[in-house]
């Protein structure tokens, strides 16, 4: 079947189309689950035209209706498995990292969270056979803790793991990174980070994985008291709306990390308990707690999964970076 594009949507012209595309509008998929305010703003026209725009989009991309569940079925078929290197860790996500959800990595300073990011970065590059998707990665950084060095010496690790010489520097590239400079700055970069995983289907190794570390520091800097609980709490949804449907449209694995302290914290309340509420729609959600343990070694728990029991693994960070303890 041809592909769908742009201009075949009931009431997109050509210049419609091509100031839809320029406010990173690329798809069908991504006009689908926009908000009719937005696609008015970035396209110019009326709130009505849009959502006619976004209706006729949603049909041509089966999205926003009911399916049956043989369908769902067909999908989560599709659904890969990131490895991250460690039996036990993966053993307890029963093969790796799921796509098509968000992967929470919540813990205290020091915990390994970055660290773990750091390692599916490279581990997703790998092909399918070594655990990886055969993928490229988005990163975004609101605290400045991507360290390329740190990608280098894990790709090591990986070289001498396969027995196979890979170039650090190949690594590097396929890592694309973007700086967030506040949390507006943060669910803005969401808008280019889908342009680009559109712009990756071309590649060799398309976008799979979009990491976000941390998620939640600007927000939690931002919005400081309780009266500005509601308001923080309504942009963090819509960022985590923005990731599931980045997770959808790219079946890519989501990693967003989380700072907690270990006793309860005024603002994001007891670490065991979700933040930013429960994740409407389809897309499942996982909840990783992480405690430092012995020298290099991790605990990483299982917290919260739709599908798969509570569990603990142990993991150690190492220079070559993360092994099997
Ligand atoms: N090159 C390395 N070799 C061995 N261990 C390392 C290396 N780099 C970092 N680590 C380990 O990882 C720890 C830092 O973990 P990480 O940065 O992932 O924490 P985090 O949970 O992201 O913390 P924060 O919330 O402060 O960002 C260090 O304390 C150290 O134990």
């Amino acid at each position: 079947m041809a592909e769908v594009t742009l201009e075949d949507l009931d009431h997109v012209g050509p210049a419609t189309a091509q100031k839809l595309r320029e406010s990173g509008y690329n798809s069908v998929e991504a006009i689908a689950v926009a908000s009719p305010t937005d696609l008015s703003l970035s396209a110019d026209i009326g709130e009505s035209a849009a959502s006619k725009i976004i209706n006729s989009a949603r049909r041509s991309a089966n999205i926003g209706g009911f399916e049956t569940g043989d369908l769902v079925m067909e999908r989560r078929k599709q659904v890969g498995k990131l490895s991250t290197g460690c039996s036990e860790f993966d053993e307890m996500m029963e093969g790796g990292i799921d796509t098509q959800s968000i992967t929470e990595l919540y813990g205290e300073f020091g915990s390994g969270k970055t660290q773990i990011a750091h390692q599916l970065a490279v581990n997703v590059q790998l092909p399918n056979e070594q655990g990886g998707l055969n993928g490229s990665v988005i990163f975004i950084d609101t605290e400045n803790t991507f360290r390329p060095e740190r990608i280098k010496q894990m790709v090591q690790g990986a070289s001498e793991h396969h027995n196979i010489d890979y170039d650090p520097e190949e690594f590097l590239k396929n890592i694309h990174v973007a700086r967030a400079y506040n949390s507006n700055h943060q669910i803005l970069l969401m808008d280019s980070a889908m342009e680009l995983a559109e712009e990756s289907k071309n590649w060799e190794q398309p976008v799979r994985l979009l990491i976000v570390d941390s998620l939640t520091a600007h927000f939690r800097a931002e919005y400081i008291g309780r009266g500005t609980l509601a308001d923080r709490q309504q942009k963090l949804n819509k960022h985590l709306h923005a990731l599931q449907r980045f997770s959808d449209l790219y079946n890519a694995v989501i990693i967003v990390t989380n700072q907690v302290m270990s006793k309860p914290d005024a603002f994001f309340g007891d670490p065991t308990k979700p933040i930013g509420g429960h994740i409407i729609g389809h897309t499942a959600t996982f909840r990783m707690y992480l405690r430092k343990s012995k020298g290099d070694k991790r605990i990483v728990r299982l917290v919260d999964s739709p599908n798969l029991p509570d569990g603990e693994s142990i993991i150690s960070v190492t220079p070559l970076g993360l092994t099997n303890p």
